[in-house]
């Protein structure tokens, strides 16, 4: 079993939800990266995604896009982003997950960015714009480091599909819950229990719900969907506007903690 996954059952196996939370790395500045990622840990966060900013981010909302723009106006490359993780790895004890498009990483050159991922305590890697069937590279190139691919299934996946990429998927798979971009919704898809209930009978590991989540009480009913929840724009702004209170206030949804949450 993977380090991703085996931090995702530990959590699932008490009863919890898994929570990932998702930063832009180096929004509000480069320096930033270590303190979040550790007020995060300290959080308990199950794993954190890490996303590097990009000059064309085709699945992002303009909550996420707009972070990659402050992000890249502050000079945040992944080579920085890298380097900073390499700096403090020993401090981290919470697995990361990169998340990028694929130009980035084929500019950086598949193993170079492998070795790099290792040297910064990277566990996954999520590249949404890189198809199931052209992702066979990526991972024969990551696997031998310790690092998963995982991979999305979106809510239009034909069953045959969703199948073969929730087989193919590595640490946990990344249920898509809305048709669309990133970005905090009020309505969900009522078919999704079905849909849900349907990923769970066959994947055989951890299923993840995000897109979409940006409240404690979502966090809830859209965690007990599968294993846990993706919290990607609600978290940006909240470290944006310096509101920790509400970070905290969704980790603690899914340990079935809503009243704190109500703070
Ligand atoms: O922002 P949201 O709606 O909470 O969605 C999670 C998401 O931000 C994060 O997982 C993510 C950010 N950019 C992405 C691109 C593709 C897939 C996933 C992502």
């Amino acid at each position: 079993m993977t380090t991703l996954q085996q931090a995702i059952e530990q959590t699932t196996v008490t009863g919890n939800k898994a929570f990932i939370p998702y930063i832009m790395a180096g929004d509000g500045g480069l320096e930033t990266l270590k303190p979040t990622i550790l007020q995060l840990q300290q959080m308990e966060v199950t794993a954190i995604e890490v996303g590097i900013p990009f000059t064309d981010p085709v699945a992002d909302g303009p909550t996420i896009e707009q972070a990659g723009e402050r992000a890249l106006a502050a000079g945040v490359t992944l080579r920085k982003v890298f380097e900073t993780l390499a700096s403090f790895k020993e401090e981290i004890h919470v697995p990361l997950v990169v998340m990028t498009y694929f130009n980035p990483v084929l500019a950086y050159g598949l193993e170079a960015f492998a070795e790099a991922c290792v040297a910064g305590g990277v566990k996954g890697l999520i590249v949404p714009d890189v198809p199931l069937e052209e992702s066979t590279i990526l991972r024969e190139t990551l696997n031998p480091h310790g690092i998963d691919l995982v991979q999305l299934v979106s809510l239009t996946s034909p069953p045959e599909r969703i199948a073969r990429i929730a087989a193919a998927s590595q640490g946990f798979v990344y249920a898509v819950t809305v048709n669309g971009i990133t970005g905090a919704r009020t309505k969900f898809a009522h078919d999704l229990k079905e849909h849900f209930a349907h990923l769970l009978e066959v994947s055989h590991i951890p299923v993840l719900a995000g897109f979409g989540i940006s409240t404690p009480e979502q966090v809830v009913s859209m965690g007990a969907l599968g294993d846990g929840v993706i919290v990607g724009s609600a978290i940006v702004t909240a470290l944006h506007e310096g509101n920790l209170t509400k970070v905290e206030a969704l980790v603690s949804a899914s340990k079935g903690d809503l009243e704190k949450s109500t703070l």
